[in-house]
């Protein structure tokens, strides 16, 4: 009983459960996360790079200067490799010095220059993209401000991504993308242009391997690459969202015994994200292999070509090197697209944002249901474990005799002597002001906490001697600090019964009192619930995990401040609702502060400083002295209070006698 349970309590989801429609198979998911790949796609995304690129026009003039320097880099390199090999080969022969000088001052003054404009345009080319980029996330920041609140489906951590990975996408494109692109071209036209000075034919030889490096290749690597990468882009984000639901969700997923199963799921997610990047990586190699081909038969085709031309020995050696230089230069256009291809999902994303019409679109979470192998969800596919599955037949009788719980050697006891006999079947209250040890005989209960004397047993044994993956199906419920997965309400229920069908679905949420609200809800059972049930109301939430408690039915229900949250008359409702619906061959512990509508249940101990200090029906307890029938006459005065306040939507149910 925590009391910030309240505004986070909720059950959890993964079980065995079918492949939800929500669920977008990573082929159906396009780079951008949207479902639906093909044509389409691929128009909106080049839709989105003439988005962003419309953002440059006002660094155009720095981007440009950034472009030539690049291009004036590659042309330094290209004469420098050209002049030094004329010089070398011209040396050979002993000419006169003074014929050789300006060559000797020319690669000095290229070795030189190149550097210098190597180092001028990163400058430049960074200083015109870092203000270009500035400019764009102070746009996506505003947009995302100005947004009424979160876009179904979307997590907070997108938010930020979208800050900040996102927009880096954009420095990228022009950085890494359109830069070097636009040098590669500048420079292999100059390496045509003054090839055919000299030899037509060979500047025709040259001019085809500068199309396949600089064409034919890229084209290969964006084929090749960009259905593994898009389906990468998906399982990244799909991987990071099971990491949060390990982590934050993991004392529910123990809970309802879907721990393994959701670690075999990212596990599997794990193992096929390696795969598709070794895919990658055996591509990339490919093309870099085939780029290195390219380069050799470009030259051997040009020196032949040359030779055939009856070009001099000295001119064909400095073609043969100038035509390396730029068919190596033309290569970085491969880089450039698989780059490209990288890119293409962050930039739909901003482009998204930044385009109005684009922006009301929902946007799912970047396929963070984008499964490797079967479409299921993260936190709704907990795997078939026929354990889990199979709801327990018959209730089981639990005991605890002299248990004694000690946090800290010397602190005092947060339980106390405590014995508690629950047959199959019989229903308790656990009431007591906080700190009083509710939570831990809960934690007792669960196997969750280990006391330090006395002893528990489930089913006649040891309590503790139980296999701790399937005690959580013999006593189990809603628990404090509960976590809702960023999944949908079916999802989120069919943690707690993998094979529940929709009528028994049906049955729990009624019972927990949220029936009439999915079924308002445009998507119904597949409605998103948002990142820990942000798209809920703390009612909401709560009423989501008493229906996943419910569903779950272990043998000893536990529950938690099941009614948390809720007004007092939605609280009486909901209790009322699920006593009247518990099999009766099930026991029930009810831990609550609220003591209405406790009438229904056959015995409310009351625990204070770890020992129970009154025990009894609920009637009993209101008729005699001590802390129970205060704190009704409390309870009883507030209510009616809040009920003189403001009218009553709902009457009472089941507590309006005697507590
Ligand atoms: N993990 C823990 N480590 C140390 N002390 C703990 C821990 N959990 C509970 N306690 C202490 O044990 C005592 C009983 O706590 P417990 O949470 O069981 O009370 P509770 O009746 O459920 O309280 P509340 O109604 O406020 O939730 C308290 O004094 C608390 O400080």
């Amino acid at each position: 009983m925590t009391p910030t349970t309240a505004d986070r309590s909720t059950v959890t989801a993964p079980a065995s459960a079918p492949a939800p429609a929500a669920a977008a198979r990573p082929a159906d998911v396009d780079a951008g996360g949207r479902p639906g790949g093909g044509a389409p796609a691929d128009a909106r995304r080049l839709g989105a790079e003439r988005t962003v690129l419309r953002l440059a026009r006002p660094y155009l003039p720095r981007l440009a200067g950034a472009g030539l320097l690049a291009a004036g880099t590659e042309i330094a390199g290209l004469a420098l490799m050209a002049t030094a090999t004329w010089l070398l080969m011209t040396a050979a022969g002993r000419p006169e010095l003074d014929t050789l000088t300006v060559a000797i001052v020319s690669v000095r003054a290229l070795a030189i220059g190149r550097g210098v404009l190597r180092y001028t345009e990163r400058l430049a080319g960074h200083d015109a993209v870092l203000r270009m980029v500035t400019d764009v996330r102070a746009r996506v920041f505003a947009t995302l401000a100005a947004r009424p609140g979160p876009v179904a489906g979307q997590r907070s951590g997108d938010a930020l991504s979208r800050l900040v990975s996102d927009v880096e996408a954009v420095q990228d494109l022009v950085l890494r993308v359109l830069v070097p692109a636009a040098a590669a071209t500048v420079v292999g036209l100059l390496a045509v242009t003054g090839t055919a000075f000299v030899s037509p034919v060979a500047a025709l030889c040259l001019l085809a391997g500068l199309l396949v490096a600089g064409v034919a290749l890229p084209a290969a690597a964006t084929a090749l690459t960009r259905r593994t990468a898009d389906r990468v882009a998906p399982l990244r984000g799909a991987l990071a969202v099971d990491a949060v639901d390990l982590t934050q969700g993991a004392a529910d997923l123990a809970a309802f015994g879907a721990a393994p199963a959701a670690l075999d799921r990212a596990g599997a997610r794990a193992a096929e994200l390696a795969r598709l990047e070794r895919r990658l990586a055996v591509t990339g190699w490919a093309v870099d292999a085939a780029g290195t081909l390219v380069v050799g038969a470009t030259v051997a085709a040009v020196v032949v070509a040359a030779l055939g031309a009856d070009v001099g020995g000295v001119l064909v050696g400095v073609l043969a090197v100038g035509t390396l230089a730029a068919v190596e230069a033309t290569l970085a256009l491969v880089g450039a697209a698989r780059q490209w291809t990288l890119l293409r999902a962050a930039l739909g994303r901003v482009a998204d944002l930044l385009t109005p019409d684009r922006r009301d679109l929902p946007t799912p979470a970047p396929a963070t249901r984008a499964t490797p192998t079967d479409g299921s969800t993260a936190a709704g596919d907990g795997g078939s474990t026929p354990d889990r599955s199979a709801a327990i037949s018959s209730g089981l009788d639990c005991r605890l005799d002299a248990v004694t719980v000690r946090y800290r050697s010397g602190a005092a006891p947060a339980l106390d002597d405590v014995h508690l006999d629950l047959p199959a079947g019989r229903r308790i209250a656990v009431v007591g002001p906080s700190g009083a040890g509710k939570s831990t005989l809960l934690g007792v209960l669960t196997g969750t906490v280990r006391p330090a004397t006395g002893t528990a047993t489930l089913d006649g044994t040891d309590l503790f001697g139980h296999d701790p993956e399937r005690l959580p199906r013999l006593v189990g419920g809603l628990l404090a600090e509960a976590y809702v997965f960023h999944a949908t309400v079916r999802e989120n229920l069919l943690l707690g019964r993998a094979d529940a069908d929709t009528d028994e679905l049906a049955a729990a949420v009624a019972a927990a009192g949220l029936l009439d609200w999915i079924r308002q809800q445009p998507d119904g059972w597949d409605t998103m619930v948002g990142e820990d049930g942000a798209q809920l109301s703390g009612g909401q939430r709560q009423r989501l995990a008493l229906a996943r408690a419910l569903l779950a039915a272990p043998a000893v229900l536990v529950l938690d401040e099941p009614t948390e949250g809720l007004d007092p008359a939605a609280a009486d409702a909901v209790l009322a609702g699920l006593l009247a619906g518990l099999d009766p061959r099930r026991s029930l512990v009810l831990v609550t502060h609220r003591l209405r509508g406790l009438t229904g249940v056959d015995e409310v101990l009351v625990l204070d400083a770890g020992r129970i200090v009154q025990r009894g029906s609920a009637a009993e307890l209101a008729s005699r002295p001590g802390w129970y029938r205060d704190q009704w006459q409390l309870q009883e005065a507030a209510e009616r209070g809040y009920l003189a306040l403001g009218p009553a939507e709902e009457p009472p149910v089941g507590g309006s006698g005697p507590p």
